[in-house]
């Protein structure tokens, strides 16, 4: 990763919550700004393809394939991973990875994702959402691409929560804001052709 300053706006956030010294007493040097409209999900870059030029070695196109499932953030940014939710509310679902299920041997048939769904947990506006230890290690993580969430018992953290069980919620545009820590960085700064 090649280091850019963030905008002071961004800055700001990103040092209230490394004050709360979730990252080791390092400050976060990461965020990703998500905006998702209602009926949108979390879109995963599942394989990133460079074509080089054979004579040059340059890249000369690179493309993603984005699809909609559930993943886990990868040890990139072990162990903490920091969400603020900003404009709408959202259910982020846990899941049981395929793997887990081969270690169960009354159970050797895949289960279907709502079977390995376990747990979601309401993201509200405003809210900051702290992943780590067990849910960043051993469950994966999506947003189901939905325009509104019926919250049933399976939702975790109702108590915490202004909303109540069987309530409906529209979802609204949601902008969130992960913020993280990439502790291996390029010592080179970026320069996007802006002249002094
Ligand atoms: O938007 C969110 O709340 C989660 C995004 C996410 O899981 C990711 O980008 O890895
Ligand atoms: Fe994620």
């Amino acid at each position: 990763m090649v280091p850019e300053k963030l905008p002071s706006w961004l800055q700001t956030y990103t040092n209230k919550i490394s004050s709360l010294e979730l990252f080791g007493g390092n400050c976060a040097n990461h965020v990703l700004v998500n905006e998702y409209n209602p009926g949108e999900g979390i879109m995963v870059s599942e394989r990133y393809t460079e074509y080089i030029d054979v004579i040059t070695g340059h890249i000369v196109a690179h493309c993603s394939v984005f699809i909609l499932q559930p993943h886990e953030d990868g040890p990139l940014y072990y162990p903490t991973v920091t969400t603020i939710s900003l404009g709408s509310h959202t259910l982020l679902d846990f899941y049981l990875p395929l793997n887990r299920q081969l270690s169960d041997e009354e159970d050797q048939v895949p289960r279907t994702e709502e079977q390995r769904h376990v747990l979601s947990l309401l993201l509200e506006p405003r809210s900051l959402f702290i992943l780590r230890e067990d849910l960043y290690k051993n469950y994966l993580h999506g947003i189901r691409p939905l325009c509104q969430d019926t919250l049933d018992h399976k939702v975790a953290n109702l108590e915490q929560c202004t909303a109540r069980v069987e309530e409906t919620l529209p979802r609204r545009t949601r902008v969130s804001l992960t913020i993280r820590l990439v502790p291996k960085v390029l010592k080179t700064t970026l320069f996007l052709g802006k002249k002094k």
